[in-house]
């Protein structure tokens, strides 16, 4: 096979968006060699087909001196992801530590939850293995094991285990998530020591910085792989459809492939013959967690354009409240582009409030 073109050996070469700068996009052609630097056909354009980090995609019109091209076509996606905005995904890995900062369980649950929410599966690593003993570290391997994951205890600072978690990511296009502090710029840095494998490197002022949901930075695996690092996963909110949520909880998963609840709409609260409600860790979490998507519904319904607008806090007896925010000086930016933008910052705000609250 000629590098870079398909496997039938046709004229259009395929590669993999690595990185969006713009209205360019960095292409690494398949059979490897550095990446091409592409525009999108008008057709495309016309199409309204954006093009995203992690797509497939034909390119035309290849300078092999410039390292130029065209992207002409983008190939079915396999997984999308919205936020962050990456395509063809197949997993997410989520890093926690075991200490500094503490494993908090409603926080790591909230982050599960969210990664079984979308379509890619569910990775997690716990760093900072050298800060607890043993038999603590057994006891959590033994804990998650309950709610159904199989956890890869690692240091990435004695660099122990990280062999275990290159396996997990060789050749697949994985999300990298987790709250602040736990290890994973550290992480990033031991899996990649090459900085020029860091391909999604931006400048230019058009480029908002490295904290919000719109960057993505993409690095390239050394045995295969790409990696994607981006905020945009670490607050995360459960919007999901209520009756949706008890398939994020694998123990639930496992207890409703054993036999049906009595109601084909039940809620697993205090219906009768419900066969998920019971003796199980996590079953607080899922009422908790219930209430929160429930809640969204009934804001997504009965206010759908004020939604972004509104406030919403759940007080700790359970109870909602939906405060109107006060108009920020973000509103008052002219473009619709800056405006969406403005209020998808918005939205982030009540997420990371409702998340320390
Ligand atoms: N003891 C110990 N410390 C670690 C380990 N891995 C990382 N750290 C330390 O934890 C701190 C945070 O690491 P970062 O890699 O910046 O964490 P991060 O998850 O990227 O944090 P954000 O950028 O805020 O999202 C640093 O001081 C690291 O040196 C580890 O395995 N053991
Ligand atoms: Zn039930």
């Amino acid at each position: 096979m000629i590098p870079g073109r398909g496997e039938g050996g046709e004229d259009v070469p395929q590669g993999t968006v690595v990185a969006v700068q713009a209205n360019f996009y960095q292409v690494r052609l398949l059979g490897g060699g550095e990446s091409v630097l592409c525009t999108r056909r008008s057709r495309l354009k016309k199409l309204g087909q954006k093009v995203m980090v992690g797509d497939r995609v034909m390119v035309e019109e290849i300078d092999e001196v410039d390292r130029r091209g065209a992207i002409a076509e983008i190939l079915p996606r396999q997984t999308l992801l919205e936020r962050p905005p990456v395509a063809n995904a197949e997993q997410i890995l989520l890093v926690f530590s075991l200490a500094e900062p503490p494993l908090d369980p409603w926080q790591l649950s909230r982050f599960l939850i969210k990664a079984e929410l979308t379509e890619l599966s569910p990775c997690l690593c716990l760093n900072k293995l050298d800060l607890v003993s043993p038999s603590e570290q057994a006891a959590w391997q033994e804990r998650l094991q309950q709610w159904g994951y199989n956890p890869l205890l690692i240091s990435v600072e004695q660099r122990k285990g990280l062999d275990r978690v290159l396996g997990q990511l060789a050749g697949k296009i994985t999300v990298i998530a987790g709250p602040s502090g736990v290890g994973k710029s550290s992480l990033i840095n031991q899996l990649i020591p090459d900085a020029t494998l860091r391909v999604g490197e931006v400048s230019g002022k058009l480029q908002r910085g490295r904290h919000t949901t719109r960057h993505v930075e993409l690095f390239e695996l050394p045995m295969g792989g790409l990696l994607a690092d981006s905020p945009g996963f670490n607050k995360p909110d459960l919007d999901c459809d209520p009756t949706e949520l008890v398939y994020a909880f694998p123990e639930a998963r496992e207890a409703l492939g054993q036999g049906a609840c009595q109601f084909s709409d039940c809620l697993h609260r205090d219906e009768p013959n419900c066969q998920v409600r019971g003796d199980w860790e996590r079953y607080d979490h899922y009422l908790k967690f219930l209430e929160e998507a429930i809640a969204r519904q009934e804001l997504r319904q009965q206010r759908p354009d004020e939604e972004e607008a509104l406030k919403l806090k759940i007080k700790g007896s359970g109870e909602r409240v939906y405060e109107p925010r006060l108009e920020s000086k973000k509103y008052r930016r002219r473009s619709r582009r800056s405006r969406h933008q403005a209020l998808q910052d918005l939205v982030e705000e009540v997420q990371s409030e409702e998340l320390e609250s």
